[in-house]
């Protein structure tokens, strides 16, 4: 990474962060549910679907801030997907962002509660948006719901579930990640160019960008499970193996992932240089995730 992005990255995450300690403080919300929330949603992470947002409004000169409430609702979406995710039901994970999950410090059922009082309170807060118009807000809310929910990220996951048992191919591989990770990543870059009113023809582009470094991000993560370093990741590596999932790594072998997600990235940035955005933080995300070792 850039010393140039890896700044950007730490200036964003370090503001976007500052925000989360106020979420719930004019809300009277149960104290433990709170606490138990603010838990998984303070523990850290990379943050990098908010940063693809700002990065896009950047893009298209837009102040940052006005994409701030909606890129706190999508942490908070990516957050309970991790809480409910890392549950004895799923992937029964002891370890998330550096520290115990949240099933092993609150237990199960509070843990699911904290992912459904996540998951709804990022629709309220992006409803009460008074940075954007009601219109914007509107389809704010449609387009995250479609990617989040069943045609999305719970579909996705609900595929990635019944698939332990099988043996995928390639062509059914990406269909699951495509949903399960790939539309959290689509969204932010697919709202921020709706907050900026960027044209049908930028959407277009923007959205095949996202599409490409979703699948990158989702092999970097497939190799980083066998070959990363536990500490810098924040969670245990060699679980993909041990819940016998298909992975691009499991399907292709090392090298072979190594070179299609390479090959992702390449296709992300042509997609940006029809914007003529190759050189801007886009284009260094995209380059980063080629070889992210966190
Ligand atoms: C509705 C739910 C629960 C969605 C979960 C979505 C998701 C991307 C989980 C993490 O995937 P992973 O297991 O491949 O990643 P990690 O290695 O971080 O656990
Ligand atoms: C989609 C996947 C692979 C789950 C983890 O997402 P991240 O790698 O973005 O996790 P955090 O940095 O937010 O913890």
């Amino acid at each position: 990474m850039t010393e140039l992005l890896r700044d950007y990255m730490d200036e964003k995450k370090e503001w976007f962060e500052s925000k989360i300690p106020k979420l719930f403080q004019n809300a009277p919300v149960t104290p433990k549910l709170e606490q138990a929330m603010l838990y998984s949603l303070e523990a850290g992470g990379k943050r990098i679907r908010p940063i693809l947002l700002f990065a896009t409004l950047q893009a298209f000169d837009q102040k940052e801030e006005i994409g701030l409430t909606t890129a706190l609702g999508l942490e908070m979406i990516h957050t309970y997907s991790l809480i409910h995710d890392d549950l004895p039901a799923m992937d029964d994970d002891d370890l998330r962002r550096g520290k115990p999950t949240n099933h092993c410090v609150f237990g199960e059922g509070t843990a699911i509660l904290a992912g459904d009082g996540l998951l709804t309170a990022a629709f309220q807060i992006i409803a009460d948006d008074q940075a954007l118009d009601t219109d914007t807000r509107i389809r704010l809310i449609s387009l995250l719901a479609r990617a989040a929910g069943p045609e999305g990220m719970v579909g996705g996951q609900q595929d990635d579930l019944e698939a332990e048992a099988k043996r995928l191919d390639l062509e059914d591989l990406i269909s699951i990640h495509k949903r399960k990770t790939g539309e959290l990543i689509r969204f932010p870059i697919e709202a921020a160019a709706l907050i900026a009113k960027a044209t049908e023809s930028e959407t277009e582009a923007l959205v095949h960008y996202s599409e490409h470094i979703g699948l990158a991000f989702q092999i970097g993560d497939d190799i980083l499970d066998i070959s990363g370093d536990e500490k810098a990741l924040g969670k245990p590596i060699g679980s993909d193996l041990a819940n016998h999932k298909n992975t691009y790594v499991s399907l292709l072998g090392l090298t072979d992932a190594r070179e299609k997600l390479a090959q992702e990235v390449e296709k992300s940035l042509h997609s940006l240089k029809k914007l003529g955005f190759e050189n801007k933080r886009l284009g260094d995300i995209a380059r980063y995730l080629l070889n992210r070792t966190y």
